[in-house]
């Protein structure tokens, strides 16, 4: 599993950065092609992640930094574009060059040879370098970067060079390898070829992230087909082709590209008016990514935020996860920067709507006519809930006099750490959230359920948002979760508490349990349980909770 996150790189100042702010996850048994025209970021945005480049971002390879993994070339195969198609000294054979190799990564020459057959270099072996094609110093790089047996492939433009045979043997080469559970990050600046090969398609532009796609989704809005036609007398063929209802444009000097008619129509409508054709073939043709829709209903981010969608003050973090409430005192809106924009996407596609949870209907339910109180008595401009979000039918509503007026912005709450964030997330690091005297925990109460509106507010809100770029998240990918509203038990609250353990029947505590009990109130902050790092309670509250968890866990 690959993950990035927030991966930026300006070569110059003044000048537009390479690679802006980019992020997704490539995930194992599964291609993912990074496409993107010349200039796009492709490669910047490779050697950033293998660390061959300074930058801001992160990138995780199962939860590890490049620099953390201590035999890289054992996990990850690279494959870097260096604008030159020698793969090593023209004066060296292929079969030494890659037996050197073999013995830098520390395998034995044998897998050299048979890597060379894998990747049908065994008839040239013995040849030298000087005098392979580009394919085959293309299939010979290949070669070397699975020497180590990896688990990952980070490949720039591996079929540069390649002749059509050649591209569809590592087409099927690709395949196979993700089949075995392989992650694969391929780049490309074709997109048939993306469409062919991967199986989730990241599209890059001008270095920003323009789009993330399941493969049958990128066909479907990006690839368009048409038939070009070439021959002398198209001026002709385009006035039958648009009586016949066809879309015709002029496609260079000779030529007219159509769509909305068939090729065999089109050759037929030629033949019986007499008109000759040079040149008759389908094609596939890009369409411009249609801003911002790619983005938020497909993104293939991995589920490293946990959003909660409710923080009751009885509430607790599933067992084993520490969380971090992010969330600010509503205070006047600011423009929108690229991250804000971003960590919005996510919110919203990580908060959409949830068939499994269970209160979500009457969660937005609550959350509408929380957003209308917050709009009336305190004139806050939160946006509206948005339309595409409807609410299901709920057979009971909740009840109004459940609402409670939200006393700040909505919480979300970012299952990730909490011991250095005790004013929140604004805390991780804003300027303005260090230099303020804030309240620790200040959105711990808040009550009612997040909903899209929150990713709204959160998209509104830099600060807010920047909590979701790379720089302020550390600890990506060492507990991996899926996206997900928390669906944790309710954490008894202190008076619950007592008559939870007084109903549980007596094996069920731990016996080191039982003197807790009567303890509580008196070893306020002493108890340890999983989960228990948040410590949004005080004192006795805090003791009562702390005894809970303890007591469920049978830890103490
Ligand atoms: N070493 C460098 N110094 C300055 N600018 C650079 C450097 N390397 C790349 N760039 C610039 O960064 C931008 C992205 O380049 P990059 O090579 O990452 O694009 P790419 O998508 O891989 O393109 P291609 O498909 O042509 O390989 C380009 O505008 C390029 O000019």
């Amino acid at each position: 599993m690959i993950q990035i996150t927030g991966l930026t790189k300006a070569y110059r100042r003044g000048r537009p950065p390479a690679v802006l702010d980019l992020s997704f996850d490539a995930r194992p048994g599964m291609v993912t092609a990074l496409l993107g025209d010349e200039g796009a970021g492709k490669s910047t945005a490779l050697r950033l992640m293998v660390e061959l480049e300074r930058g801001h971002g992160l990138t995780l390879f199962d939860g590890r930094t490049y620099r953390r993994i201590r035999r890289p070339e054992r996990e990850i195969g690279v494959l870097l574009s260096t604008g030159r198609p020698e793969a090593g000294h023209p004066g060296q054979r292929a079969r030494a060059h890659l037996r050197m190799l073999a013995g830098t990564v520390g395998v034995p020459a044998r897998r050299a040879d048979d890597l060379l057959e894998q990747t049908r270099l065994a008839a040239v072996a013995d040849h030298r370098l000087g005098t392979f094609s580009p394919g085959m110093h293309r299939r010979l790089a290949l070669a070397a970067a699975l020497l180590g047996n990896p688990s990952t492939l980070l490949l720039d433009a591996p079929t540069e060079g390649l002749s059509p045979s050649g591209e569809e043997w590592f087409r099927a080469f690709l395949r196979s390898f993700a089949l075995s559970g392989g992650t694969v990050l391929t780049t490309t600046r074709a997109p048939e070829e993306a469409a062919g090969l991967a199986d989730r398609v990241v599209t890059l532009d001008a270095g920003r992230l323009a789009a993330d796609q399941p493969v049958v989704e990128f066909r479907r809005t990006r690839l368009h087909p048409e038939v070009l036609v070439r021959g002398p007398q198209m001026a002709r063929l385009a006035d039958l082709l648009t009586a016949q209802g066809g879309q015709v444009r002029h496609d260079g000097g000779a030529g007219l590209a159509v769509s909305g008619i068939g090729r065999t129509e089109i050759g037929e409508l030629a033949y019986r008016n007499g008109i000759l054709l040079h040149e008759l073939a389908d094609r596939v043709v890009e369409r411009p990514v249609s801003y911002p829709s790619a983005l938020p209903s497909s993104s293939g981010r991995s589920g490293q935020v946990l959003i909660r969608t409710a923080t009751d003050p009885g509430e607790r973090p599933p067992a084993g996860q520490r969380p971090v409430t992010i969330g600010r005192p509503a205070g006047p809106e600011r423009p929108l920067d690229h991250r804000g924009l971003q960590a919005g996407r996510w919110a919203a596609a990580a908060l959409a709507p949830n068939p499994v949870a269970p209160e979500q209907g009457q969660g937005q339910e609550r959350e509408r006519e929380r957003e209308e109180t917050r709009g009336e008595g305190q004139g806050a401009s939160l946006p509206a809930p948005t339309p595409s979000a409807p609410t299901p039918p709920t057979p009971t509503p909740a009840p109004p006099a459940a609402v409670v007026p939200a006393p700040s912005a909505p919480a979300v709450d970012l299952t990730r750490r909490t011991s250095r964030t005790p004013g929140g997330a604004s805390a991780l690091g804003h300027p303005e959230a260090r230099g303020a005297a804030r309240p620790a925990r200040p959105v711990a109460p808040e009550p009612a359920a997040a909903t899209m509106a929150d990713a709204e507010q959160l998209a509104a809100n830099p600060t807010d948002a920047e909590l979701l770029t790379p720089a302020r998240i550390r600890g990506v990918g060492h507990q991996p979760a899926p996206v997900r509203p928390f669906a944790g038990r309710p954490w008894p609250a202190p008076a619950d508490a007592a008559e939870l353990r007084a109903a549980e029947p007596a094996e069920s505590a731990g016996p080191a349990a039982r003197p807790r009990q009567s303890a509580e109130p008196a070893e306020s902050g002493t108890g340890t349980g999983t989960g228990t790092s948040t410590g949004t309670g005080t004192g006795t509250e805090t003791a009562a909770r702390r005894a809970a968890v303890g007591d469920e866990n049978g830890s103490e």
